[in-house]
């Protein structure tokens, strides 16, 4: 069978930059059962059937770190090629939330300063997103 015909599985996942009042990025390492096992990440997920962007970022942020997103806007957008996977990466900035963010998986999770992000293990897509938050303003 020639597996080059087959599309590959492409996803398009709901991303949250999340920043509290001293500037600091909340993080979350994924778990090991999870594609791109134990990279730390801006918390979100998969966009289902029948959602918008921002309503699958509010459900996902809700779930993985107990958050009420209440606005979000833009910020950018990445395609990437995993090799077994290509996803779809729709970056919003969290502009207003509700709650205490925390890893309510289990997960482990974090608010780093923008200045120190670069020396987290994120996974390949992430270095676009990192470098923008680490521009001069
Ligand atoms: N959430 C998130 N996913 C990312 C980032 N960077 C990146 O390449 N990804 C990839 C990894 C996954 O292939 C995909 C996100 O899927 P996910 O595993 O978070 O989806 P989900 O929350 O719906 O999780 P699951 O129930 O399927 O485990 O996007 C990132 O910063 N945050
Ligand atoms: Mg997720």
């Amino acid at each position: 069978m020639n597996t080059e015909a087959i599309p590959k599985q492409t996803v398009l996942v709901a991303v949250g930059v999340i920043e509290n009042g001293a500037g600091d990025i909340f993080i979350c390492r994924r778990g090991e059962s999870q594609h791109q096992a134990f990279k730390w990440e801006f918390p979100g997920g998969k966009v289902e059937t029948g959602e918008t962007v921002p309503q699958a970022l509010a459900r996902e942020l809700e779930e993985e770190i107990g958050i009420r997103v209440s606005a979000c806007a833009p910020f950018m957008r990445i395609e990437h090629d995993y090799g077994d996977k290509q996803v779809i990466l729709d970056i919003r900035k969290v502009t207003a939330f509700e709650g205490e963010a925390h890893g309510r998986e289990g997960q482990p999770s974090r608010w780093v300063p923008r200045a120190e992000l670069h020396r987290y293990d994120f996974p390949a897509a992430n270095g676009a997103i990192v470098r923008k938050l680490q521009e001069k303003k």
